[in-house]
């Protein structure tokens, strides 16, 4: 097979950067990179995640567009014009083969310009409801990759559309089991829920935790609690403040290297994010989500029905959310290994661990 020369363009949060990264992983495992070129902003999440990797980075400046009509728009689209001229004169600089977009309104610029180079595009949706990028690039790219099916409904023309999967649930299910929870002061053949917020931690869910610690800190299982860096020196005075026995729960603020520590998790609590449930599912981990209210049209609450249909995780309104609700809800499943064995079964069934490779055949098909 020839070997690839590529964009790639997402950002904006984690959701959207680590299919990216995970995908670009995967084609250099398989020797199919010539050479790569991330584009993202110099302010959002991805100039970090990027940089670190090592892959090279160029940046454009872009807004998003505020969903009321305002005079702020207009600025917005004059930056949307100007970024799209940066990417072409990057595009044409890199002379890639093709340009894949995976959400976050960089790639709305990055993937326009390839198109308008006549560059061969796709976009990643990774959602069960497309972005607002997305629904516009749709309308331009070659193809438009969907990680649930129940995306299809949101692109008009449906002869673009692959069901690929995530990226990111190839990398996590590749991933050996390794005793990481050591790293974490717990004990590393104890059963470990995991509470988290997405990439950039939720209050709700932080506060509910931390209303749920002191019953917590009585079970025989253990909690790994990540708050988000942002909350993080917040949620450590509140829980200093309750002089409770952590022996059983650590607290921090992120986890870099997520892959590495979810095979030994035995429940994930948290947001319904679209790449958190491509890994989740990939690995068969039981989960509770409490979907996001504050996403484009709910999406985080349609992601989680999607999963909860099948029996693979339940799902915690946040309207309802409470400390004792969170509670009782994490010890159902974790005082039963059988509902979590079930649980699990169904997870794994509707995972995608091969999600790269069913990317990487619908770039390498647009090459000539
Ligand atoms: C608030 C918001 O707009 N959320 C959206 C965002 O989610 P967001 O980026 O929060 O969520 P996702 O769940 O999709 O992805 C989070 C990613 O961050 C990683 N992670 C998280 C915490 C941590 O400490 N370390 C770590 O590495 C997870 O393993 C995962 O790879 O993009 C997703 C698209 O994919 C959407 O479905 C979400 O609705």
């Amino acid at each position: 097979m020839t070997k690839l020369r590529i964009v790639v363009s997402g950002g904006g949060t984690g959701g959207h950067i680590y299919p990216a990264m995970a995908l670009i992983q995967r084609l250099k495992e398989r020797d199919l990179v010539d050479e790569v070129l991330y584009v993202g902003t110099e302010k959002g999440l991805e100039s970090k995640i990027v940089n670190n990797a090592g892959i090279p980075f160029k940046t454009i400046e872009i807004r998003g567009f505020k969903r009321k009509l305002t005079l702020e728009n207009v600025k917005v689209m004059q930056l949307f014009l100007s970024s799209v001229r940066r990417s072409k004169k990057i595009i044409k600089e890199f002379r890639p083969d093709v340009v894949i977009g995976t959400g976050g309104y960089v790639s709305s610029a990055v993937v326009y310009a390839a198109h308008r180079l006549h560059i061969p595009t796709v976009i990643h949706e990774q959602n069960t409801i497309a972005g607002i990028t997305n629904k516009f690039l749709g309308n331009f790219v070659d193809k438009i990759a969907i990680a649930f099916k129940e995306a299809q409904d949101q692109f008009s023309e449906k002869r673009k559309i692959v069901f690929t999967g995530n990226p990111r649930a190839q990398e996590v299910a590749t991933i050996e089991v390794n005793d990481r929870l050591k790293d974490f002061d717990l004990q590393p053949d104890t059963p470990t829920v995991m509470i988290f917020g997405g990439s950039r931690g939720a209050a709700p869910i932080n506060r509910t935790t931390i209303e749920a610690l002191e019953k917590f800190s009585k079970e025989d299982y253990q909690v790994l609690f990540v708050t988000g860096r942002v909350h993080y020196d917040d949620v450590i005075k509140k829980i200093d403040n309750l002089s409770l026995n952590m022996d059983n729960i650590s607290v921090r603020p992120y986890i870099d290297d997520m892959p590495e520590i979810l095979p030994d998790i035995s429940l994930i609590v948290g947001r319904s994010g679209a790449t958190s449930i491509a890994e989740i599912t990939a690995l068969g981990i039981p989960a509770i989500f409490i979907p996001s209210p504050y996403v484009t049209h709910d999406h985080q609450t349609k992601n989680a029905l999607s999963v909860a249909k099948n029996g693979a995780a339940t799902m915690i309104p946040e309207a309802d959310l409470t400390g004792d609700l969170l509670y009782s809800e994490v010890n159902k499943i974790m005082s039963s290994e059988e509902i979590r064995n079930k649980m699990s079964v169904a997870s794994k069934d509707i995972g995608v661990p091969d999600a790269s490779d069913r990317l990487i055949k619908v770039l390498t098909g647009l090459v000539k």
